[in-house]
């Protein structure tokens, strides 16, 4: 069954059109992608798809909601990790995810265990009692990821997923965004770096222009996977980096980060 499905989207600010007919959808058991430059609309998509921006046309589903009619319902169904989120400073991690908890209808038994389960997962079990304002942003960032799956969402959708986590903890996240996606629930990653794209995702949607211009169909490993091909995946050996110019174009990797380019680093962050 799909979990996200959206139809000919488009959003404009005054006279920049940020989305302009997207079409994409994301099913069950997927790492789905979100890739594209700088400025090619995905955080516009992903603030439509949870409800936070109206769009100007288009359809959006999110298991089985629409988020343009009934935006609280979506955001209680799914987890969301904003890229430029941050848990309230005057907080710690147990009072925050105590309080998320709360808000998502959990027994406090649920919500105490889960907290100790994120903790120890994440590595951050000696910083519960900590307030967030004493908090590296690495640390900050896991408390963000611990909130976004404490009611267990069948869908999480999360913006720039291994920025600001040291190598270890990035290395532990991929492997388990790729084994919730694998519990028949879906992940929805909005990234413009290719290396995290090829790593975490099982497909990638490159998106440029406001709109979604090729797909691919990678496995957990970011290999290709012809057998899992769709029609409108890229069907060649070509790498995802090509793939990528050759759709976006050189001129948008002008804002790429460097890394992405050049570098061994897989896990290198902007
Ligand atoms: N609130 C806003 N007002 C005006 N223009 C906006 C606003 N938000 C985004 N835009 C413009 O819409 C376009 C798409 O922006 P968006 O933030 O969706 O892109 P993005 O793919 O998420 O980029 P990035 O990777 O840099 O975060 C850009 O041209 C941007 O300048």
């Amino acid at each position: 069954m799909g979990i996200i499905r959206v139809d000919r989207l488009c959003k404009s600010y005054g006279t920049v059109q940020a989305v302009d007919g997207m079409d994409f959808h994301v099913d069950r058991g997927e790492v789905f992608g979100f890739l594209g430059p700088n400025g090619a609309g995905k955080t516009t998509t992903l603030q439509a798809l949870t409800g936070q921006l109206e769009p100007d046309s288009g359809t959006i589903r999110v298991l089985d909601t629409d988020p343009t009619v009934e935006p609280l319902e979506t955001r209680r169904r799914v987890g969301i990790v904003p890229e430029r989120g941050s848990p309230p400073s005057f907080l710690t991690p147990r009072e925050y995810l105590e309080f998320v908890g709360d808000v998502r209808d959990l027994e406090a038994d649920t919500v105490a265990d889960r907290i100790d389960h994120w903790a120890d997962r994440l590595g951050f079990r000696g910083k519960l009692e900590t307030l967030h304002t004493d908090l590296s942003r690495g640390q900050q960032q896991k408390v963000m990821i611990a909130q976004a799956f404490i009611h267990e969402p069948d869908v999480v959708l999360i913006d720039e997923p291994l920025a600001n986590l040291d190598p270890l903890v990035q290395e532990q996240v991929k492997r388990f965004l790729t084994a919730y996606a694998a519990d028949d629930n879906a992940v929805f990653v909005s990234t413009h770096n290719i290396d995290v794209a090829e790593e975490i995702c099982t497909r990638v949607g490159i998106v440029a222009d406001g709109k979604l211009v090729t797909e691919r169909t990678l496995t957990a490993t970011g290999d290709e996977d012809a057998s899992a091909e769709s029609d409108s995946s890229s069907a060649t050996d070509t790498p995802l980096l090509e793939v990528f110019l050759e759709h976006v174009g050189d001129a948008a990797t002008r804002d790429m980060p460097v890394s992405a380019l050049e570098s061994d680093d897989p896990h290198a962050q902007p």
